[in-house]
């Protein structure tokens, strides 16, 4: 565009451009669901703590907690405490990388070091499902690859969306009842909960 023209207007498109970029909201809130699990430190209260933080998160509305399962660690270093696994299904504006960013630095706010591959952690946010999007892109795919072969993921998600669904896999209550003779050990634990932030 040139810039001798006194009649060209050279900001409206930039401008138009950069608000959009700028605007990490969407009109309509798209349904998520959130995979928290924690095997260091005290794993109850940072689950407590995710929960909250994701609440406290502009744009983002929780609408169901899971039960809290206790698992047995699943891949990484041998003799790893056990895992505490919850699900929350949400409701939010945020796009997708931008409820992954909020996820990243709720991680980082509860500690999380990221040194050994799948190793022990104060506390992992993954995102399993987005309403309506796919991604193969390595920073966020979606659905998230591995959910529906964990059973420390199924299960709370199957308890906090009875009629949830991996998208594009297959129900979750399937995909948990084919898992159970796969020997994953899950334990609901009745005497502790998450509270659904007022
Ligand atoms: N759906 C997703 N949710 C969260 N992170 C994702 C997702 N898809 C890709 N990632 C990317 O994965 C990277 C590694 O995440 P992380 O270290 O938490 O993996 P992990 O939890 O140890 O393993 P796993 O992905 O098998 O659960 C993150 O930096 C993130 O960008
Ligand atoms: N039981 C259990 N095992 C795991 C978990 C987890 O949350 N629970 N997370 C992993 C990497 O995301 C690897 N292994």
């Amino acid at each position: 565009m040139s810039t001798s023209d006194p009649t060209a207007s050279p900001t409206t498109f930039d401008l138009e451009s950069r608000v959009d970029s700028a605007d990490s909201t969407l009109q309509n809130p798209r349904r998520a669901v959130i995979a928290l699990g924690s095997n260091l430190g005290n794993r109850l209260e940072t689950l407590q703590g995710a929960v909250d933080a994701l609440e406290d998160t502009p744009g983002v509305r929780i609408i169901a907690v899971s039960a809290v399962f206790e698992t047995e660690a699943l891949g990484g270093p041998a003799e790893q405490p056990n895992y505490y696994n919850a699900v929350v299904v949400l409701r939010t504006t945020l796009p997708p990388h931008s409820l992954l960013e909020r996820g990243n630095a709720i991680e980082d706010a509860f500690g999380r070091v990221r040194t050994v591959h799948w190793g022990p952690r104060t506390l992992d946010v993954d995102i399993l499902a987005y309403e309506g999007v796919t991604s193969s892109e390595p920073e966020l795919l979606l659905p998230h690859p591995r959910a529906h072969e964990r059973a420390f993921v199924l299960a709370p998600w199957l308890d906090a969306d009875p009629d949830g669904e991996v998208p594009g896999v297959g129900r979750v209550a399937d995909l948990l009842k084919g898992l159970s003779e796969a020997g994953q050990t899950v334990w609901r634990r009745e005497d502790i909960q998450l509270r659904l932030p007022e």
